[in-house]
């Protein structure tokens, strides 16, 4: 039998044919045809058709076992090895080529299905740690080192060595080489040694953003898969409660630190459970069930679901890891009571508290603590209240011996790549400067509040300005929280209007700016609000707003940040400052509107339904006259249907730089308008005039 193979001398082309011409036929997925009308065909012997085909036998082979090695591969190489078996196909194609799109999806989801299958298969035999396991430290080592081989290479461990000597377990190791984490922060080169090798207790204060959660996080999965290969029998732990018991300040801040360790623990078999406020009692008890090995918790829910008599939770004072986070919030009003009760029931066995080792930690830890204005008469009574309580703090955790203490906080106490300015204005001017940020800077804009009114006010402004923002406060359903949450984080320009309840610990990815709309009321505050921003050694900004009723608290923030040394003016262009003021008044004025007639409209029904549960008749002049009530309520309506439109209308104009001339048209008789500048960032700007001001002054 002669084989040939065809040798293309022009290109494929596309043939254009009607669409009647297949249908009614089986041709559904045609989606192209296409003709091949100059070539050779070439005989080739075949012995080499042999040997050719045998090759690409190989190394489909090879590939298909690639793909098993590799457990988490990504589309872009599966996508690379689909097309390598299409060109494969192609040399032997006849004249004509039809790219059949079902037959191409059918290949694909086979393809994926006995991937998938595989990968399980693999999935089954590379999970090292479960709850039944009997593996003992020689076995963990031998299949560790498969499991490291198969889905990580040989070799790649390598790019890892800064992690030496800091006693990381492997599979951790290779959980956060899949994260990009190749070496240490300074404040996981300082704690985890001490806490893994020299079973340690560790109070550690570190700026924001420096790595803190794994700073703990490491040295509580090392103990958890110790103590299960130790064990090195099925493990009873249903008798002794959880291993590790982690204390946060806020609901969102649990789940994010779970999220950590799950990440961290992801070749393992390790369970972990938040038991937060906000979320069903059933659900977190159901998962309690299960007997995790690490909990999460608020102290209040906690303290609920220990009081209900939960099992797993009764056995508490077993914990071996015990980790308080954010610790100078945890000892406020609000959390401590609870606080104290839990860390009293974690220590009522004396001989377990021993050889408990404890964490406490903060960005904030070690700073002096300064009180907000109308405290500090109090403070006289109560002098360093906080500071006590801290001291009371350590007591209570039953920290043994010497602890380890690592500060790494700065004199500034705010991390080193975050720039800070401020902007001094009236209060009511607020909302123009917010809104100027906003509209000159795109990316990611964290807005801080002092209050839930305030919060309400400007996302009602803001949505008729059209810069969609998203609120978070702690009056707010945890399930919308959260949504909001991840609304902020999926958009690159994005506006989150937020109360204290974020200004803690939350690690969203790339916030570029932070805004205080009002100043903090304490220094701790706004080092952790703008710690939400440059975090993990990125750049970030955060603008303060300050009104003349906010000097002495902006004063004191100052003083004790920049050792009295004020913050740089952010600069702004007054002409467009200028423009964007029509734009807030007339949102302002709308909002104003909006919230007397809703206003209105509550005072009508709540005097209706009390007449009605008393079963009274109201007097007419007091509801006031229906018709005429309903006429102002349909203008009052109708007014503010007008001045949105208006509004939308303005919104929609070109904001024009000063020296922008309409007289200059183009050559085809329309006005070219300036492109806006987008890519300016607020940092840029911001550097650029300190330099130039500072130039000036010489
Ligand atoms: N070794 C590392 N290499 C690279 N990135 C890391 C490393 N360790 C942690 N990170 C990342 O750095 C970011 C900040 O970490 P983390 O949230 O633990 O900071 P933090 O010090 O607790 O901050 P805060 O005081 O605001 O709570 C996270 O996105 C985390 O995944």
């Amino acid at each position: 039998m002669a084989f040939v193979h065809v040798k293309p001398k022009s290109q494929w082309k596309t043939v254009d044919i009607s669409a009647s011409l297949i249908s009614g036929t089986n041709f559904n997925d045609l989606i192209e045809l296409q003709e091949l009308s100059d070539y050779e065909l070439e005989e080739i012997d075949k012995g080499a058709y042999a040997e050719e085909s045998t090759r690409k036998k190989k190394s489909k082979k090879k590939r298909q076992d690639q793909d098993l090695l590799e457990e988490d591969c990504d589309t872009k190489s599966e996508d690379h090895q689909l097309n390598a078996s299409e060109d494969e196909e192609e040399e032997f194609q006849p004249e004509l080529k039809l790219n059949v799109k079902g037959a191409e999806n059918k290949k694909r989801q086979e393809k994926d299905r006995q991937k998938k299958k595989k990968r399980k298969k693999k999935q089954k035999k590379g999970n090292v740690l479960s709850v039944d396991s009997d593996i003992t430290a020689d076995n963990e080592l031998s299949v560790m080192k498969t499991n490291h081989e198969e889905s990580s290479g040989i070799n790649k461990m390598k790019d890892m060595e800064a992690w030496d000597g800091l006693g990381v377990p492997d599979l951790v190791l290779a959980a956060l080489q899949d994260q990009g984490f190749t070496a240490p922060t300074p404040i996981q080169t300082l704690t985890i040694p001490h806490a893994i090798r020299d079973r340690l207790d560790i109070i550690g204060a570190a700026e924001t953003g420096s790595g803190k959660t794994l700073a703990f996080g490491i040295p509580v999965l090392n103990h958890i898969i110790k103590k299960l290969n130790l064990t090195g029998e099925k493990v009873t732990r249903d008798l002794q409660g959880p291993l590790a018991l982690i204390l946060e300040p806020t609901r969102e801040l649990a789940i994010q630190v779970m999220k950590h360790l799950n990440a961290a623990a992801k070749h393992l078999q390790i369970k972990a459970v938040t038991v937060i406020g906000g979320m069903s009692v059933q659900k977190q008890a159901r998962l309690l069930a299960h007997r995790p090995e690490i909990i999460i918790a608020t102290p209040g829910r906690l303290w609920e679901l220990i009081e209900e008599g939960q099992e797993h939770l009764q056995k508490l004072n077993a914990v071996e890891q015990l980790v308080v986070d954010e610790a100078d919030r945890m000892v406020e009003k609000g959390h401590f009571e609870e606080l104290s009760k839990i860390l009293a029931l974690v220590n009522s066995d004396e001989v377990k508290r021993k050889t408990r080792q404890t964490y406490i930690f903060s960005a904030t830890l070690t700073m002096e603590q300064v009180q907000p204005n109308r405290q500090i008469k109090k403070r006289k009574v109560e002098k360093n209240a906080l500071k006590h309580k801290l001291d009371q703090l350590v007591e209570q955790m039953g920290i043994k011996g010497k602890p380890k203490v690592v500060d790494l906080t700065r004199k500034e106490a705010v991390v080193h790549t975050l720039t800070e300015a401020k902007i001094n204005c009236q209060a009511d001017e607020k909302d123009l400067y917010l809104y100027y940020l906003l509209h000159q800077y795109g990316g990611r804009t964290l807005v801080f509040c002092n209050s839930k009114d305030c919060i309400r006010r400007l996302v009602s402004i803001f949505t008729l300005l059209n810069c969609n923002p998203l609120p978070l406060h702690a009056d707010m359903h945890q399930s919308q929280r959260l949504k909001n949450l991840d609304r902020f984080t999926e958009k690159t320009k994005s506006l989150l209007l937020a109360s204290d309840v974020a200004a803690r610990g939350l690690d969203i990815p790339n916030v570029d700016h932070v805004i205080h709309y009002q100043v903090p009321r304490t220094v701790e505050n706004y080092v952790h609000r703008s710690g939400r921003t440059a975090r993990a050694s990125k750049e970030g900004l955060s603008v303060i707003l300050v009104s003349p009723e906010d000097i002495s608290n902006f004063r004191k923030i100052v003083n004790h940040i920049k050792q009295g040394s004020d913050l740089p003016d952010f600069p702004m262009e007054i002409d467009t400052l200028h423009h964007l003021k029509s734009h807030v008044a007339l949102a302002c004025e709308i909002d104003k509107q909006e919230h007397r007639l809703m206003k209105q409209k509550r005072n009508k029904n709540w005097m209706q339904k009390a007449a009605e549960e008393m079963d009274i008749e109201l007097d007419r002049d007091l509801l006031g006259d229906d018709e005429d009530e309903d006429r102002k309520e349909n203008q009052l309506k109708q007014q503010l249907k007008r001045l949105k439109a208006q509004l939308q209308v303005i919104l929609k104009q070109p904001v024009l730089p000063s020296k922008f001339s309409s007289r200059y048209l183009t050559k085809t008789g329309h006005l070219v308008l300036p492109v806006q500048n987008t890519s300016s960032s607020a940092v840029a700007d911001l550097k650029t005039t300190v330099k130039k001001r500072k130039h000036q002054e010489i």
